[in-house]
This record gives C-alpha cells, sequence and structure tokens, in this order.
C-alpha cells in the first residue's frame, strides 16, 4: 500500500529526514512521481531529441607506445572541446567494475536505518538529491559520498557492502588521473612536479548513484545540470545510460546542444572539473552535464572526483596568463570554492562565477 503524503511536509520528511530516499518512495508503489519531483519545461529532458556523441574511446594503453603523442593529442582536444571522453584499457580490471556496480545495488537494497548510520559528514553522507532544503524541485537520486583520508579510516567507516571495491578503484583511478592531469598541464607549456599535481588531485571523493525507476521519466530529471568543481572526474556508469553533457565548443556538434554520453562496455568516463578549466584560463572545458531518468530499472553510477587539497590556491597559472595577455578568473582558495558550490543548489556553470574576475562574491 502506498503511503498518502497529506503535505510536501509529510513527502519530504519521509524522503529526506527518514531516509527513504528516492527508492524508499518507489518501493511503497506509486504510481506516479510526486509535484515535488516534477521539473519546469525547460529543464525537462527529451530523449528522442538529442544525439548520442559518437566519438571512439581513447585507448590509454598506448600512451605507453609508439602512438604516445596521437593519444595525448586526443586527450587534449577532448578537454579544450567537449570536456568529456570515455577511455579503455585504463588500468581498472574490469571484474573490478562489475563488482562496484554490484556493490551499489547491494548498499542501495539496505533498509533506511543501516543507510542512515552512514551520515557522518563531511567523512561520509547517505542522501537523496543534491540540496533538498534549497532545491524546489528534488532530483530522482540517492546517494552516499565517501570522503578519502586513509585506508585505515576508509576500512572503518565506509559500508562493509562496498569499502574494499570502492577503495581498489579509488587507487587505481587515481594513477590514471595523475597520468591525465600531467599531460594537460605540461601541454599548457607548464613544469609539474609530483607535489603540483598532488596538490590538484589530493582530495578524493567516491560517489556510489541510484537512480530509481521512475514511472513519468519525462517528468523528472535523475541529476541536475551541473559541473564538476574538482580537477578531473573518472565516471563507471552502468549499461543503462542517460548522461547527458552540453557542448560548448565542439567541431561536430552545435553549441548549445545535449549530447549523450552513451554506456561502453568495459569503458571509464572522465571529465574536466571547474579547477582545471580556471587553471588553463578556460582553454580546458568543465562541461555542463545532467542525467535523465528512466523508466525501465535503477540505473547506478560511480564517479571518483580528483580535487585540490581544500588549501590549494586555485586560479589561472602564470604562464598561460601571460600567453592570453589577460586572467580569466580570480585565485580562490579551494576551500572557499566548495563551500560555494555544496552551499547552494545545482545551477549549470554558475559554480564557475565564484571564481570570475569582478564578480558579486568579492
Ligand atoms: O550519474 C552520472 O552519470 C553522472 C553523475 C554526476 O554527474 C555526478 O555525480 O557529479
Ligand atoms: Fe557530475
Amino acid at each position: 500500500m502506498a503511503p498518502s503524503f497529506n503535505s510536501s511536509n509529510s513527502l519530504y520528511d519521509f524522503v529526506v529526514k527518514d531516509g527513504y530516499g528516492v527508492k524508499g518512495l518507489v518501493d511503497s508503489g506509486i504510481s506516479e512521481v510526486p509535484e515535488r519531483y516534477i521539473q519546469p519545461l525547460e529543464e525537462r529532458i527529451n530523449k528522442q531529441e538529442s544525439r548520442v556523441c559518437d566519438v571512439a574511446p581513447i585507448d590509454l594503453s598506448k600512451l605507453k607506445g609508439a602512438e604516445h603523442e596521437k593519444v595525448v593529442d586526443e586527450i587534449v582536444r577532448a578537454a579544450e572541446t567537449l570536456g568529456f571522453f570515455q577511455v579503455v584499457n585504463h588500468g581498472v580490471p574490469l571484474e573490478l567494475l562489475e563488482s562496484l556496480k554490484d556493490a551499489a545495488h547491494a548498499f542501495f537494497s539496505l533498509p533506511p536505518e543501516k543507510k542512515l548510520v552512514y551520515c557522518i559528514p563531511p567523512k561520509i553522507k547517505y542522501a537523496t538529491s543534491f540540496a533538498p532544503e534549497k532545491e524546489k524541485v528534488l532530483e530522482w537520486k540517492d546517494f552516499i559520498y565517501m570522503m578519502y583520508s586513509s585506508d585505515e579510516d576508509a576500512l572503518q567507516y565506509w559500508p562493509n557492502q562496498c569499502k574494499e571495491v570502492v577503495l581498489k578503484y579509488l587507487k587505481l583511478t587515481s594513477e590514471m588521473v595523475r597520468g591525465i592531469v600531467e599531460i594537460l598541464i605540461g601541454k599548457l607549456g607548464v613544469e609539474s612536479d609530483d607535489s603540483k599535481i598532488e596538490g590538484l588531485v589530493g582530495l578524493k571523493k567516491v560517489n556510489l548513484n541510484y537512480y530509481p525507476a521512475c514511472p513519468n521519466p519525462e517528468l523528472t530529471v535523475g541529476a541536475g545540470r551541473h559541473s564538476d568543481i574538482g580537477t578531473v572526474t573518472v565516471l563507471l556508469q552502468d549499461g543503462i545510460g542517460g548522461l547527458y553533457v552540453k557542448v560548448e565548443d565542439d567541431n561536430d556538434a552545435a553549441k548549445g546542444e545535449w549530447l549523450e554520453i552513451p554506456p561502453i562496455p568495459g569503458a571509464l568516463v572522465i571529465n574536466i572539473g571547474d579547477t582545471l578549466e580556471i587553471l588553463s584560463n578556460g582553454r580546458y572545458k568543465s562541461a555542463e552535464h545532467r542525467v535523465r531518468a528512466t523508466s525501465s530499472q535503477a540505473r547506478v553510477s560511480v564517479p571518483m572526483f580528483a580535487m585540490p587539497t581544500p588549501t590549494e590556491r586555485i586560479g589561472p597559472l602564470p604562464q598561460v596568463v601571460i600567453k592570453d595577455g589577460l586572467a580569466r578568473y580570480r585565485e580562490v582558495l579551494f576551500f572557499d570554492y566548495m563551500n560555494n558550490f555544496f552551499g547552494n543548489a545545482l545551477a549549470g556553470k554558475k559554480s564557475l562565477e565564484f571564481a570570475k574576475k569582478n564578480n558579486n562574491y568579492t
């Protein structure tokens, strides 16, 4: 029997405060999406109208051979245009990727009281939607984030259902991210050493995202429009699909068009975050993206966010500013940048405004 929610408050309490999440709502037997989840027309995603991105995945194993420079160019080109690309032969075993998806399903199958135990921010947090207290319309998504501090803490605080696989994923994807960041910084004409790179990717967080099957997917949104704030994000998506990226500057698609990043078995999705856009003075694109809900099955995704350490100051690199003749961003403390992002509802690329020159924040 579906619970009856007499006011929007009782729905909010059930989903957000009591920890049932969207999954609890769906499990309760609802046959249509509640009002609080209905997006205004301009935010809805029309599956039929969007094209699928047909760019082939980049083979990272070729970085070690004769085709090194070609692969470097592919990575740089992708970062300068769409800001999203997929990689294969990335060093993360395919069995691990399968186990991760299974672990995500296992975690979200737990009853709410067992998931709510993992609400010890900023270490770890099980929750629903991005910032429910600030959002008029909620996202059709539950998630848990796990912030990495040490292996010991991870094994102590993270859920049994996923801690070992998430930790392995975090380690292996971190290695890949370091390689990609080294390439991208190097192509800006800037020499980097291990400590510089570590400063840019030293804060690591893994999310398990869970998008339950939705009775009216055309009315809702799984994840609202946003860009990721860190340096680089690595994302595992399952076979269901629904991730869309807005074209900012690409030869093969129209500016402003939303392209779907299709699931490719065994591939990982890489996207550039705000930090790299700021550092490169706008040359690398932190793409706006969002996620559609689906009617058939629950979708899971597992992003690993590699971010600067909170004490890092991020601003356009001096060598790039000299070349460009102007700085498009100011220098900010990553801690402040992060607090601004998490203190507001998602709003496309608005997060970058915080680091723009002559904005209202200074
Ligand atoms: O689920 C996805 O495909 C993307 C999720 C995402 O953009 C995020 O967690 O930042
Ligand atoms: Fe994202």
